[in-house]
């Protein structure tokens, strides 16, 4: 008896839970190239103001403002160039001059010099607002003609405009995007403590499926392995450490026997396999996991696709080196985008709550006819909406959808057309899930549905 998504939901919430100091503990340091998509462990500030000084937005002349405040092209103002200042020089101090005008030429990003008297350097006047003269015979003093006046601070960035101490780079428990990747480097730091990574084992199931080295029997109808890229590269982009282990022939005894030799390594903090979960005569997953005398926590979950979904835990043999805590078991079905579904809202779940994430936050958005679709729009009309999906209402549905246009109010979906859980030209299209809840019998367009981006 299949058990409702959401009773799904809360025991695998309880079981993450269980797990999670582990993974807030074992945190580890890594360099700040490896960190995107790990998640912190503590919040980081900024220790110091940034930039540091006050530096040139442009490249060009660094001046004071009052100076300049008549030049024109035809009465440029005459300035002598003192100092030559790149980015990352040390700060320098101009010695103004009695008889003529002072500036420094300054790069982009070069910190902006005081001057010994007098007005102080407060703006930088573009090279393409100037005019540079030769040296004059015999003088190794050049000059400069501004030609406009600039303003107090033009093109100049102020010394802790971006960063202040003590300003929130990334809260603790985030996320690590590589635009956090910029701001922790800009800061400076190299490198980041993070949570934990989940070390995750993956097989396929299916003695018909391809190994990458086996020679075709043109008698059979060999399948190609798609779960195990998908889920091994989905987890992986979600911040795990994956290890694909190979396709499990149907076998029960030999699929507990390569099970368990990992679980006697203890590397892994969880396992997933794919297919063999209904009931077919080759569907050998439930009868492996009693071999290993793991416990079934749920088998079938009123859901579609995903239905024959199972998970499971393996308590630990007493006498292990280390007592492990038990080793969490998906046993995803082998139809592609059920594998998927599943992956999606059940795995990634389990994966959020162990890491200290709050449940994802769907997208709220507008479900419309797809124009190319003439199959219901002539049927089912209802208040001249549109039906475009009708359903039993014992189960909560995913469907593959297309994002149409996201504007600051609202994303419309299409489902995708053609939806079948075991062909992937439709899912090739989709870019994001449209979860319909149990208890509706028919999507109109117009309906507002959550919808999951695919990343
Ligand atoms: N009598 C019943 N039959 C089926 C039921 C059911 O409840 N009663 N459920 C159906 C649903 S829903 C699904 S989903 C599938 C899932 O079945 P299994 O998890 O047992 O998967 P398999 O039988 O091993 O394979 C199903 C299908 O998927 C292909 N497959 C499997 N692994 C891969 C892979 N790694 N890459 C690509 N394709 C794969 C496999 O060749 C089969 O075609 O069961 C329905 N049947
Ligand atoms: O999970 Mo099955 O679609 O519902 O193929």
């Amino acid at each position: 008896m299949a058990i409702t998504y959401s009773e799904a939901i809360d025991i695998i919430h309880n079981e993450a839970a269980q797990h999670r100091r582990i993974f807030q503990l074992a945190s580890e340091t890594v360099p700040l190239s490896r960190a995107v998509n790990r998640i912190t462990r503590d919040r980081h500030c900024s220790s110091e103001r940034t930039p540091r000084w006050d530096t040139s937005a442009m490249d060009g002349f660094a001046v004071s403002s009052t100076t300049i405040q008549t030049a024109s092209r035809e009465a440029p103002v005459v300035c002598r160039i003192k100092e030559t200042i790149a980015a990352g020089d040390v700060g320098v101090t101009v010695t103004a001059g009695d008889d003529q005008p002072v500036c420094a030429e300054i790069m982009t990003g070069a910190r902006f010099p005081a001057i010994s008297r007098g007005e102080p350097f407060n703006c930088c006047v573009p090279r393409e607002d100037t005019v540079v003269l030769d040296n004059a015979a015999g003088s190794e003093e050049r000059v400069v003609h501004i030609l406009k006046p600039a303003r107090a601070n033009q093109h100049r960035r102020l010394a802790g405009e971006d960063f202040q101490p003590g300003d929130t780079i990334i809260e603790a428990h985030t996320v690590i995007k590589p635009n956090h990747i910029m701001a922790l480097a800009s800061i400076p730091c190299t490198s980041v403590d993070v949570l934990k990574q989940p070390r995750i084992a993956v097989f396929s199931t299916g003695s018909e499926l391809l190994t990458p080295s086996c020679d075709v029997d043109p008698n059979y109808q060999l399948v190609a392995d798609t779960n195990g890229p998908y889920i091994s590269t989905a987890l992986d982009r979600l911040g795990c450490e994956v290890d694909f282990l190979g396709i499990i022939p149907d076998n029960a005894a030999v699929a507990a026997d390569k099970i368990s030799y990992h679980l006697m390594q203890q590397r892994y903090d969880m396992v997933i396999t794919t297919g063999a979960v209904s009931a077919g005569k080759f569907d050998f997953i439930p009868k492996a996991l009693e071999y290993l005398g793991a416990q079934v926590l749920f088998h079938k979950v009123a859901m579609r696709p995903g239905h024959p979904v199972l998970f499971a835990k393996f308590i630990p043999e007493r006498g292990m080196r280390q007592q492990p805590s038990p080793t969490p078991f998906f046993g995803l079905p082998g139809n592609p985008i059920a594998a998927a579904a599943c992956l999606h809202f059940l795995v990634r779940p389990y994966l959020r709550t162990l890491l200290l994430q709050d449940p994802e936050e769907p997208l709220l958005a507008v479900v419309e006819t797809d124009p190319n679709e003439d199959q219901y729009q002539s049927i089912n009309e209802y208040n001249n909406h549109k039906v475009i999906a009708s359903f039993k209402p014992d189960k909560d549905i995913f469907y593959p959808g297309t994002r149409l246009q996201i504007s600051h109010r609202s994303v419309s979906v299409q489902i995708v057309r053609d939806y079948s859980s075991a062909k992937i030209r439709p899912f090739l299209r989709a870019d994001c899930w449209v979860h319909i809840p149990r208890g509706k019998e028919s999507l109109y367009a117009g309906d507002q549905v959550h919808v999951y981006p695919m990343r």
